[in-house]
């Protein structure tokens, strides 16, 4: 079953290896773990519904407590924080799981006759405080796609899919690989997250190189707005003024609930490998990611861990002795302290791998490259959806981990990043307290590319204490990523936490063209209200 209160399947658990705990205490300290809510605790605390009666769509309403407190919070750390605490606050009011398109016309309908607020709801993997209500004095109705998952069309001649929107990563897959056909959106939260909410909040997977962003796979579908229905036609591309489905791309349910989503799907690949280069030092290996993006060399996916990152991954991969070889086999190619771990993907037919990876290797090669193969991309493809799994044993130790994610162009890669490490590094100085922090460069443009932190720091003696960590740690970083050309989020979205700094980004003009835009479709400002704008 799902965990109510952290990530995943609560049957399955990774565990940190004895070094990689040795390793993290010696770089934050020992910790104390902080004590844990009980589920049964947590329901107790669940007010009575405030949601009115109404024949037409109370069998679609759950207002059990438990399916309340499941409903409550995403996973962002401070989410974490609320839902381990037991401290969740404010509540849903109850959930809604709809299973047509008219079931959620009803919902709306309701929401409005009755003066309510609605929260579209799809896998709840929000990491920026999306999906958590707020209290405004209105009855709050969570809804959830989950009912609405299955492949509704495939057009094998358009390579288009259609999906509810509600649909899970490992249902989407799995659908279309039955006919032979993959929608290649892999984000790291792909076990939870669903293809509505990847439209809705403009996320990206870990091969955007080859499949692109979902910008680029939602070529349409169906929206059920309180001002009627919305049906975005699928074009291959249109001149015919703004796009519409660019408005619902990271609409956040400020505007409607996206039911249908019509997707770009591929072919599935003959072939697919990760490989593992190791860089001397950053430079080199930076450079090199640039070339094989600006080259255009056909990579499906590319990922440039730091040299922190690089010694924090093989300090936690277990295996202490097969890295020991591995390191002495760095050291002899010239490769020691300070290197750093790229991992890259080839796919497609047999020809095009080939070809892909010669290319590939030559340009890393010419950097300064050491080439090890496909054991090591083999084990990240192996682990890239559950490394999530590491929080719940960091967490059980006393650490507390989160991440920070944007994008900017190539020439400030290397400022940006290294004011965000520093303001992390030293952010909780003041306490006394330490913070291991890491970085990779994950999804890549011609023009720049992202930066994704993770920052682990112990927990304080209580949960507001660690609650006031994390709070500062977070906005001084964001302040700083949008002060510097950075984007708020290259993925993860805006939702409540980043809506105070997105009118940086988009000036002041920008930020009342996007209020226009909710307005028309929410006039009042019922659909996940704070979400986005605040
Ligand atoms: C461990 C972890 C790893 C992650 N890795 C990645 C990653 O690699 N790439 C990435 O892009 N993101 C990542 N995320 C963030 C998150 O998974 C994405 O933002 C994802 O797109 C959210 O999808 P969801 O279905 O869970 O949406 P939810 O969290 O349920 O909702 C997100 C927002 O979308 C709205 N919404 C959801 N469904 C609909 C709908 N049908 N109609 C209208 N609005 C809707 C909600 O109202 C909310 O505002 C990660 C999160 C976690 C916890």
């Amino acid at each position: 079953m799902r965990r109510w209160n952290g990530w995943g399947d609560d049957q399955f658990n990774l565990e940190l290896p004895a070094q990689g705990q040795a390793f993290l205490e010696q770089r934050v300290g020992s910790a104390n773990p902080l004590q844990d809510a009980t589920l049964e605790e947590v329901c107790l605390k669940v007010p009575a519904t405030r949601l009115p009666a109404d024949a037409k769509v109370d069998d679609l309403i759950d207002t059990r407590a438990e399916v309340r407190v499941r409903h409550a919070r995403g996973q962002s750390l401070v989410d974490w924080l609320a839902l381990r605490s037991g401290e969740i606050g404010i509540f849903p009011d109850g959930v809604a799981f709809p299973d047509s398109n008219s079931d959620v016309r009803a919902l709306l309908r309701y929401a409005k006759e009755h003066d309510l607020h609605l929260i579209p709801y799809g896998g709840g993997t929000s990491v920026a405080g999306h999906i958590n209500p707020i209290d405004q004095g209105k009855p709050v109705l969570t809804v959830s796609l989950a009912k609405m998952n299955r492949l509704l069309d495939l057009d094998r001649e358009s390579q288009l899919a259609t999906f509810g929107a509600g649909t899970p990563g490992p249902l989407v897959e799995a659908q279309l690989r039955a006919h032979g056909y993959t929608l290649g959106h892999f984000p790291q939260s792909f076990e939870l997250s669903t293809i509505g909410g990847w439209v809705a909040s403009r996320s990206s997977g870990q091969q955007s190189l080859r499949y692109g962003r979902i910008e680029q796979l939602f070529a349409g579908g169906r929206v059920e707005t309180l001002q009627g229905t919305l049906d975005l036609p699928t074009l291959p591309a249109s001149s015919a003024g703004p796009d519409i489905r660019e408005m619902i791309l990271g609409s956040e349910g400020r505007l409607g609930l996206i039911t249908e989503v019509k997707a770009r799907v591929s072919r599935l690949a003959d072939q697919e490998a990760f490989y593992v280069v190791f860089f001397p030092g950053w430079e080199q290996a930076k450079a090199a990611c640039r070339k094989l993006v600006q080259n255009r060399i056909p990579l499906s996916m590319l990922r440039l861990s730091n040299a922190i990152e690089t010694e924090t991954q093989l300090a936690l991969a277990g295996h202490p002795q097969l890295i020991g070889m591995l390191e002495k086999f760095l050291s002899f190619r010239g490769v020691r302290e300070g290197k750093c771990m790229m991992t890259f993907g080839v796919t497609g037919s047999k020809a095009q791998c080939r070809s892909n990876l010669a290319q590939a290797r030559k340009v890393c090669s010419a950097h300064g490259g050491v080439y090890t193969g496909t054991k090591l991309g083999a084990k990240w493809a192996e682990k890239r959806f559950t490394m999530p799994y590491f929080r719940e044993a960091l967490w059980q130790m006393g650490y507390a981990v989160d991440t920070l994610e944007t994008a900017t162009d190539w020439d400030n890669v290397d400022n940006l990043l290294n004011r965000i490490e520093s303001n992390l590094r030293e952010g909780l100085s003041k306490d006394g307290e330490r913070t291991h922090v890491f970085t990779h460069l994950s999804h890549f443009y011609g023009q720049g590319c992202s930066i994704y932190t993770t920052y682990v720091f112990r927990v304080a003696d209580t949960y507001p204490q660690t609650v006031a960590r994390w709070q500062h740690l977070k906005n001084t970083t964001s302040e700083l990523i949008v002060r510097n050309r950075g984007t708020i989020s290259h993925q993860h979205g805006v939702g409540k936490d980043h809506a105070p700094f997105l009118p940086v980004e988009k000036g002041e003009l920008g930020m009342r063209a996007i209020r226009a835009l909710t307005e028309s479709f929410d006039p009042d400002a019922r659909l996940n209200p704070q979400t986005l704008l605040d």
